[in-house]
């Protein structure tokens, strides 16, 4: 792995009249990785990568995309970067997926095969027919194609020119479980061929399966970062959880556990016990159950997710002062 990164941000700062959409925000990208980053509406993941993309001028703060700055130089990066925009906006809806990435193909010097990445994306199956009456291999308009086949050609557009650096944002959005498994492997073997992948996504799973590092923000600010094994282990605590009747009196059942404990009722009878847990609390536990005459349905023992940290870390943000 090269030591110069990627991409670099430091201290950014943008704003859109009153709103800062950014707030002084840092993070460094290493070549060769893939980086999600996380973070509730809003929280600036968007507009972010629109300044990296060259799109957006900072109002304070530097940015270095493969050590260029993406505002002066962007004549320079644009054959070495990938760009898929949000809901993969911005081709003419005219265009067919198969000339559309024949034509992107013919701009870059080394492009991938663009027949393989019809069929590594699944454009090769798309419905309809073209004049010919030849059926898929992408013969449809972008406009007469489902939201997750523009999906997809928006992806493959971002990857035709073998870019050194991709900038996707929610590239899976909409996509349904195969074009997401289709888009993982696609990242992975990009990755393991050296290309850097910066992405943004709603979905924790798919950063949690695919990312070297996860960057989650909120309010245009870094709240946390690091493997996701990383920021998993950072709480040390483990969480029982268990199903009962609704609305269970979880003020008595704290009181019967350390005092380290927290117990929630997560949604209707669907109760969450985060603790650091031993078999005495967990004797504890059960032994408030039989007392409440409660059988404590589908009891597990579990590690929390990347979900539970994200969730505790964004909830903090939203309640405090
Ligand atoms: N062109 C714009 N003009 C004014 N405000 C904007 C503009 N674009 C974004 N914003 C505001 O800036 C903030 C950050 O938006 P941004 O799109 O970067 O968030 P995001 O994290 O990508 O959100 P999402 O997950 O919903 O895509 C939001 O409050 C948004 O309303």
């Amino acid at each position: 792995m090269s030591a110069a990164p990627a991409v670099e941000i430091t201290s950014l700062v943008k704003r859109y009249d009153a709103v800062t959409a950014v707030d002084g925000l840092s993070l460094r990208v290493a070549a060769g990785t893939i980086t999600a980053v996380l973070g509730p509406n809003g929280a600036g993941k968007t507009t972010t990568l629109e300044v990296c993309e060259g799109f957006r001028r900072p109002d304070a703060g530097t940015v270095r995309v493969l050590g260029l700055d993406p505002w002066r130089d962007g004549a320079e990066l644009r054959p070495r970067v990938g760009v898929m925009l949000q809901e993969g906006a911005g081709f003419y809806p005219g265009a067919r997926p198969e000339e559309l990435l024949t034509h992107l193909a013919r701009l870059h010097a080394t492009p991938l095969d663009v027949p393989m990445l019809m069929v590594r994306l699944g454009l090769d199956r798309l419905g309809g027919k073209d004049r010919e009456g030849r059926r898929g291999r992408g013969g449809t308009p972008l406009r007469r194609l489902s939201g997750g086949e523009r999906q997809r050609v928006a992806l493959a557009a971002a990857l035709v020119g073998r870019p050194e650096l991709v900038f996707l944002d929610e590239p899976t959005a909409g996509l349904d479980p195969q074009g997401r498994r289709d888009t993982w492997q696609l990242l992975d073997e990009l990755r393991a061929a050296g290309v850097t992948v910066v992405l943004t996504t709603h979905l924790i799973d798919e950063a949690e399966r695919l990312a070297d590092h996860v960057v989650i923000i909120d309010a245009g600010r870094v709240l946390t970062e690091g493997t996701p094994q990383e920021l998993i282990s950072g709480v040390s605590d483990d969480v029982i959880r268990f199903g009962g009747p609704p609305r269970l009196d979880v003020g008595s059942l704290l009181a019967a556990l350390p005092d380290n404990a927290v117990v929630r009722e997560v949604a209707p009878g669907s109760y969450e016990v985060t603790a650091t847990v031993d078999p005495r609390l967990l004797a504890t536990l059960t032994s408030w159950c039989a007392a409440n005459d409660i059988l404590a349905e589908g009891l597990q023992v579990g590690h929390r997710s990347l979900e539970d940290v994200y969730l505790e870390l964004i909830g903090a943000g939203r309640t405090a002062p």
